[in-house]
């Protein structure tokens, strides 16, 4: 099994590549590329951890040398948030670096599952599949939009809350990856019942806790430590699933055919040719189903941007 990186050298980048060169399975190829020419550094220096999973390193302008037979793709180049940013405000650059990367994906390894980090998702997850389509190489089932940070942070602030184990923790959060877009389905969270207010905070919480990120860096960045942990998740979950092994679910951003958006973040069964099948994320209180009608027409303007962007 090959993963590429892409944006490898970045925050996100070199935690996620550091957690896949310590757990991916044996035999595994790691393969790091960043526009910045330190990267061959990162990966020489992740060579010199003793794991069973070989690891190279491109930097400069064509990610084409680390895409060559890679069976998944994580993409995290781009510019992250400073503090007054929305995700929505990293478009104008992102979007562009998105566009780019895909179209030598789509050139270099068109059979790879991709999953996408690069904010603002509800938008570049569209882009991609754009792009891909003129390429005619889309195959709906291989592209992610990676929300598991905001199932990880669901977990955690939900146990924190009731003095859960949280290793025990399961916290559906559907819709996109933004703001009012994110939506916790806490009614689903087995053995604990919740106050309206107790619902109100948990749910304010993890759709802006990227934000409080922000700001504790102070203009330095926004998460990426989380995030490398929560995209090495759901990059090793792939993994286990396109090997095989069965019952292997994710909530994650794809073209499902929901009747909500083209795009919708749900639990996913992942396969061996990466969706398996779209899961009904199932009943859901009167709170979230108002949350899912008031973020509805945000999500939907999303990937149109996303969508027109390309096809103008
Ligand atoms: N999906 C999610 O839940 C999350 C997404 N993000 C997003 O992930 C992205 C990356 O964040 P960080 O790693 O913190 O940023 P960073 O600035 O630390 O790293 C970004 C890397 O991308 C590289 N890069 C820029 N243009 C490139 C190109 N054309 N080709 C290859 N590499 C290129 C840069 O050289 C840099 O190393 C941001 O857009 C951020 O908003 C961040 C946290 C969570
Ligand atoms: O908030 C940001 O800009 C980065 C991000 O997506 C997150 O931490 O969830």
């Amino acid at each position: 099994m090959k993963v590429a990186v892409l944006g490898a050298a970045g925050g996100i980048g070199q935690a996620l590549a550091l957690l896949l060169k310590n757990n991916l399975p044996a035999g595994s190829e790691l393969s790091l590329y960043d526009i910045a020419p330190v990267t061959p550094g990162v990966a020489a220096d992740l060579s010199h951890i003793p794991t069973p999973v070989s690891i190279v390193g491109f930097g400069g302008e064509d990610p084409t040398p680390a895409l060559e037979g890679a069976d998944i793709v994580l993409i995290s180049a781009g510019v992250a948030r400073k503090p007054g940013m929305d995700r929505a405000d990293l478009f104008n650059v992102n979007a562009g670096i998105v566009k780019n990367l895909i179209e030598k994906v789509a050139a270099a390894c068109p059979q790879a599952c991709v999953g996408i980090i690069t904010n603002p998702v509800n938008t570049t997850v569209p882009i991609a599949a754009e792009v891909l389509k003129k390429a005619g190489v889309y195959d709906k089932n291989k592209l992610f939009g990676i929300t598991t940070l905001d199932v990880i942070r669901a977990e955690t602030f939900v146990a924190e809350a009731k003095g859960l184990d949280v290793t025990q923790v399961k916290v559906p959060v559907i819709g996109g990856h933004s703001g009012v877009t994110i939506l916790p389905l806490l009614s689903q969270v087995e053995g604990v019942s919740f106050s309206d207010e107790e619902i109100e905070k948990l749910t304010y919480r993890i759709q802006n806790a990227g934000t409080e990120v922000v700001e504790a860096k102070a203009g330095g960045g926004s998460a990426t430590l989380s995030m490398g942990q929560a995209a090495c998740r759901f990059a090793l979950s792939l993994v286990k699933a396109m090997q095989g092994e069965a019952n292997v679910v994710e909530c994650t951003y794809v073209d499902g055919g929901s009747e909500h958006a083209q795009f919708f973040a749900q639990p996913v069964l992942l396969g061996k040719n990466g969706v398996e099948e779209v899961l009904p994320y199932g009943a859901v209180s009167a709170y979230e189903q108002a949350a899912m009608d008031g973020m509805l027409e945000t999500l939907r303007g999303d990937i149109e941007k996303g969508v027109e962007f390309v096809n103008q």
